[in-house]
């Protein structure tokens, strides 16, 4: 046999050496419970446009993109508050693939809270003393939230008297509901008056998105770093929203514009987006105006704040025909809040805003054990695999730092038989929907993320939450860690994230250590040399506030987290009436 024989048969012999070892892994991965993996049909869900279409199975079906999720519709003779619809309750308030509160809910209204304001607010303990419409009380229990969560208790009263806010609290702790509860509650009742007029579609058979659509005029706007978040901020608003006039809508990139377009023209009250499309639809005035807007909220704020948003956030806040007035409020949310991003986001803010922090900005939650191993680079793969199979199979995300990581470790997942998909931003938007649907449904309950994914995904029965690799500090770093891991042990659950940690990840170390020491969780004997000299003086730079002048500063409020106010006081807060029956906010409250 010639030399390149001798080579083609060694090749050929390593491949079925490769494919004995994949067929034996696929066996050890059954045995130990993981479902079988399932192909993505790549030609059917890719396929662009009609002529693509019509060369592919006639019945094949195609999932409908996120953002034309059912939604209630109103329709002019409902009055004041709509029928109920049994079957759309079922869509979104189903408990099967939503997020319930956990056993361990308790650790979490255990954390200690810092509320700074001028104006005096006491904190609501149930959601009954909040003076919330009765449609939003209905819908509350409707999503199955009995208690208020820390942030919960503060925010509501505070957003009811018309402050600016910032606001930081652990993952997974309901900031989202902290925001739209209280604004949602004031529109209702009200809409009719301050909403855009509306076209006649509802079981209109002639609609012509084009002809009869209005130009969409919303009273609040949502602003969210990535799609996926922005979709989950509109199913929140889907289901507060339900059985009211307010509508929601959500706009971001990768699918189709068109879609977006037709739903806008049909009216939309509040609107979720992403910066890129939302620029998009701002850029073409007859399409969207913000000159109602009179809530603007940013999620994930100390992100937006960032250089890397800076241009596109000036132009969606001061590009369009912005309400400029006084009565537009805008609120900042995280869980993360570095010093330099609170810094800028107080441009943004009115000085009488009111600073809101559950436990320490930045801090991780003790119902996330954490985990850190130290892996060689080469091995990491058969770690993780033996990982994977160590424990029962239950829902899990592996964190790379990279695109091409991604696809190489679901590759690699996918041929040892574990049932993994993956998501990243050189997906089309129908993959990365399909992707997390099949995460979602337990299809594929092996995702592998890029930090695209670190922030905001809600996904019920996340229990691992996996760092194949370490954020770098320069890509994240310890923000990212904490964004990553609270991906699990969500609203009361427990979880566990498990970090591999080799030479590479050095400069993340210290970082990682105080996180550990606060969150009481284990040092691993590598990691010693990082410890802090005093374990118990852990001096977070980020959580100082140097910069605060020092006539400004008040009596106890040395460590405040914040970066500074003009006036930071730290008020105890006082008492707000609490009404246990639903009662219009005087006018003055609602300042419009
Ligand atoms: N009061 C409540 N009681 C029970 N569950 C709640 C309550 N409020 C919100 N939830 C649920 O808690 C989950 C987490 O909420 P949400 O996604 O708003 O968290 P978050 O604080 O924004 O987290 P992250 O910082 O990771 O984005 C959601 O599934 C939500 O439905």
């Amino acid at each position: 046999m010639s030399a390149n024989g001798d080579a083609a048969a060694e090749v050929t012999d390593k491949m079925g050496n490769a494919s004995l070892k994949n067929a034996e892994a696929a066996q050890r991965s059954r045995d130990a419970g993981w479902v079988e993996p399932v192909k993505y049909d790549y030609d059917t869900y890719n396929a662009d446009g009609k002529e693509a279409r019509d060369t592919l199975d006639p019945d094949a079906e195609l999932p409908t993109w996120a953002a034309n999720a059912t939604k209630y519709e109103w329709k002019d003779e409902y009055g004041d508050v709509g029928p109920v619809s049994p079957e759309l309750e079922a869509v979104l308030f189903g408990r099967e693939t939503r997020v319930t509160e956990g056993k361990y809910r308790e650790k979490l209204q255990e954390i200690p809270v810092t509320f700074e304001s001028e104006a005096k607010i006491r904190p609501i303990t149930k959601f009954q003393d909040a003076g919330l419409h009765p449609v939003m009380m209905t819908n509350i229990e409707l999503c199955g939230y009995q208690l208020p969560t820390p942030i919960q208790a503060y925010c509501l009263p505070s957003i009811l008297t018309g402050h600016d806010i910032i606001a930081v609290a652990q993952t997974g702790s309901g900031k989202t509901a902290a925001f739209f509860i209280p604004i949602l509650s004031q529109l209702m009742g009200k809409a009719k008056k301050l909403a855009a007029p509306r076209p006649f579609f509802i079981g209109n058979a002639d609609f012509d998105p084009i002809r009869d659509g209005v130009r969409a005029e919303p009273l609040v706007l949502v602003i969210a770093p990535t799609r996926e978040l922005a979709i989950q901020i509109f199913d929140e608003a889907r289901r507060l929203c339900y059985r009211t006039m307010l509508r929601p809508c959500v706009v971001y990139g990768g699918a189709p514009t068109r879609e977006q377009l037709d739903d806008l023209r049909k009216g939309c009250d509040i609107l979720i987006g992403t910066p890129g499309r939302l620029i998009d639809f701002i850029d073409r005035g007859h399409i969207l105006s913000l000159g109602r807007v009179k809530f603007t909220i940013i999620d994930e704020a100390d992100e937006m704040v960032s250089a890397d948003w800076v241009e596109d956030m000036r132009k969606i806040l001061t590009g369009g025909d912005n309400n400029e007035d006084s009565d537009h409020i805008f609120m900042m949310f995280s869980a993360t809040f570095p010093k330099d991003a609170r810094t800028l986001a107080k441009e943004y803010m009115a000085t009488d805003h009111i600073r809101i922090r559950v436990g320490r900005a930045g801090s991780t939650h003790v119902n996330v054990e954490q985990n850190v191993v130290f892996v060689d680079e080469p091995q990491k793969r058969d770690a993780l695999f033996d990982l994977l199979l160590s424990m029962p199979p239950s829902r899990t995300i592996i964190f790379v730092n990279n695109k091409k990581a991604a696809d190489f470790l679901d590759d690699y997942l996918f041929n040892k038989g574990l049932p993994s998909t993956s998501i990243h931003s050189d997906r089309t938007q129908r993959e990365r929907e399909d992707a997390l649907r099949a995460f979602k449904s337990g299809k594929a309950p092996i995702l592998v993320a890029t930090g695209v994914s670190a922030r905001g995904l809600d996904v019920k029965n996340v229990m691992h939450v996996v760092n194949y690799d370490l954020p770098s500090t320069d890509h994240g770093g310890i923000q990212e860690y904490v964004h990553r891991i609270g991906r699990t042990a969500r609203i009361g659950n427990k979880g566990l994230a498990t970090s591999f940690f080799n030479d590479k990840n050095e400069d993340i170390a210290e970082d990682l250590v105080r996180i550990f020491l606060e969150a009481k969780q284990p040092v691993p004997d590598f990691l010693e040399q990082w410890k802090p000299e005093d374990e118990n003086d852990l001096n977070f730079n980020d959580d100082s506030d140097e910069e605060v002048p020092e006539e400004d500063a008040t009596p106890g409020a040395t460590d405040d987290a914040w970066g500074g106010g003009t006036s930071a006081a730290a008020a105890a807060p006082e008492a707000t009436p609490a009404t246990g029956d639903w009662e219009p906010q005087p006018e003055s409250a609602m300042a419009w």
